[in-house]
């Protein structure tokens, strides 16, 4: 039996999202929590974006994994020390974000082009902690042919998971995902491997699952903004229900007008999601420049109302 995971997007897949998520479409293995930098020399541990993020009475039910972003050890195991003490039993280091700001500073998949510091790095936190460390890897900075001795340090370490998503840093989110250097993952026996990008519907996890029967476990991002009944479909081998997904985008509004002041920040964070699910419809044409210049929360629900009634969801598979 497959399972399936909910990638950590920042700005999106925070605890409002889940728990709206988990309600509508439970069965989900693993929500991951957007990243969390340490910062040891701030006053708050936590920023208020990350500590809603992590409260316990945000999470209840849901099984949810918070992930670090850092290059440093010591501030790895700083703040994963504090998140014990919410009850967090397993913590996910990234090695996979490729935004500049972030590789600037050689942190997320610019850290890929250290290896000998990402041995050190694995090598200190294995040595001073007991939590379980899952890792969040992308294939290499520049060249594929890194992850070679990526994946040779990886397997030295107990790790509890390595999620991989098959691209490079450099590739950002362009070209597909190099299932040929996947594989040498997919050959690893030293710890589970979760297999991470472009997952949309049904064909594009048979595609993955016809050439590596032996990985279980899918992490899906994008995929699951584009259709948040994906995880779903995938389980029960059903199709997109556009009345269950409007519902879920419907409360999902709710949450966010709770949760946050302001009509203009519920109105962006509903905009974010469409950025991704206008492609599950079939010609939204002149609605889907409606949405995105509704200025108003009632302009937006308009429009989103109008694609849901008068458009079909696409049946042919779509890009990301
Ligand atoms: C808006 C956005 C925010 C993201 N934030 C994070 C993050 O906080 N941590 C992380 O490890 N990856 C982050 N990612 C990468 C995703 O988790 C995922 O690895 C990537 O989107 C590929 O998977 P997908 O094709 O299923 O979307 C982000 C991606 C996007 C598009």
């Amino acid at each position: 039996m497959n399972q399936y995971d909910v990638a950590p997007l920042e700005g999106i897949t925070g605890y409002v999202f889940r728990n709206v998520h988990h309600r509508y479409f439970p069965g989900v293995r693993k929500y991951y929590i957007p990243f969390i930098e340490p910062k040891p020399k701030a006053k708050k541990i936590f920023t208020g974006r990350e500590m809603g993020d992590i409260l316990p009475e945000h999470n209840e039910g849901i099984p949810v994994v918070p992930q670090i972003l850092t290059n440093k050890w010591e501030d790895f195991l700083w703040t994963a020390e504090h998140l014990k003490n919410y009850g967090y039993t397993e913590v996910n280091w990234n090695v996979g974000c490729p935004a500049k700001t972030v590789v600037s500073k050689n942190r997320g998949s610019g850290f890929l082009a250290f290896p000998d510091e990402i041995d050190e790095f694995l090598y200190r936190v294995f040595e001073k902690t007991n939590l379980k460390i899952s890792v969040k890897t992308r294939i290499g900075k520049e060249d594929p042919e890194e992850f070679d001795r990526l994946l040779e340090i990886y397997e030295k370490y107990p790790l509890e998971e390595l999620v991989v998503h098959p691209r490079t840093q450099k590739d950002f989110y362009g070209n597909i995902p190099n299932l040929e250097v996947f594989a040498k993952a997919a050959a690893c026996r030293k710890f589970p491997v979760v297999y991470n990008g472009d997952i949309t519907d049904r064909q594009d996890l048979e595609r993955i699952q016809m050439r590596f029967p032996d990985i279980t476990c899918y992490m899906m991002g994008r995929g699951v903004l584009r259709n948040p009944q994906l995880t779903e479909n995938l389980q029960k081998n059903t199709l997109p229900d556009k009345q269950k997904i409007w519902n879920f985008m419907k409360e999902l509004e709710e949450s966010y007008s709770t949760e946050l002041s302001g009509e203009t920040v519920v109105l962006f964070k509903m905009k974010e999601i469409w950025c991704y699910m206008i492609k599950l419809f079939e010609d939204p044409g002149k609605l889907s420049g409606k949405l995105k210049k509704a200025k108003r929360l009632s302009d937006y629900e308009l429009a989103a109302k109008s694609i849901f009634e008068e458009c079909q969801i696409k049946e042919q598979h779509t890009e990301l």
